[in-house]
């Protein structure tokens, strides 16, 4: 890929007056300023992201409904991290891949960029069953009563 040129999703386009920078930072702010840039560009780039956002803000909700305890917040906050790190991952690989064969079709970069799909998906895996595991005895006792109150 040539600087100013659009990547393979199009969205890299050179901003006019940004500075292109590939001296060390100089300085904690500077360094800070790039990793939130980055993570601004995982959402931006990432449909799948944007979704574990949605995803997790309904499952921080469901744990304020259901008053869920200390340590299962615990247990939810580390099935959250789980799927964004991983989804951190994924991106950057993608964008390695890409960086590295661009348009070629290279069977090594099928394996690259699968493999971190696939840790997505675990990750993501991972978040369902910790959500069963932990909702699902504050449920229990609502649905039954909700059973009881209908017969
Ligand atoms: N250069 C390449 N060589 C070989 N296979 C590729 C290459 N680029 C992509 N692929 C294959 O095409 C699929 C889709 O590529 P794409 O770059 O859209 O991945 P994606 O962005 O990982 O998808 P998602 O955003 O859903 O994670 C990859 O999972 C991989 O199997």
């Amino acid at each position: 890929m040539t600087l100013g040129s659009p990547d393979k999703q199009g969205k890299l386009e050179q901003q006019p007056g940004e500075k292109l920078q590939i001296e060390k930072n100089t300085g904690f702010l500077q360094s800070f300023g790039h990793a939130v840039e980055g993570i601004g560009q995982l959402l931006k780039r990432e449909r799948n992201m944007r979704f574990h956002f949605f995803a997790s803000s309904v499952v921080i909700y469901i744990g304020f409904m259901l008053k869920i305890n200390r340590q299962d917040w615990l247990w939810i906050a580390m099935a959250i991290f789980a799927v964004v790190m991983a989804e951190f991952v994924n991106t950057m690989i993608e964008t390695m891949v890409d960086l590295v064969v661009g348009q070629m079709y290279h069977p090594l970069a099928k394996v690259a960029k699968d493999v971190a799909a696939g840790a997505v998906v675990f990750a993501a895996v991972y978040a369902i069953a910790v959500g069963t595991i932990v909702f699902w005895p504050y449920l229990i006792p609502r649905i039954s009563q909700m059973l009881q109150y209908q017969f």
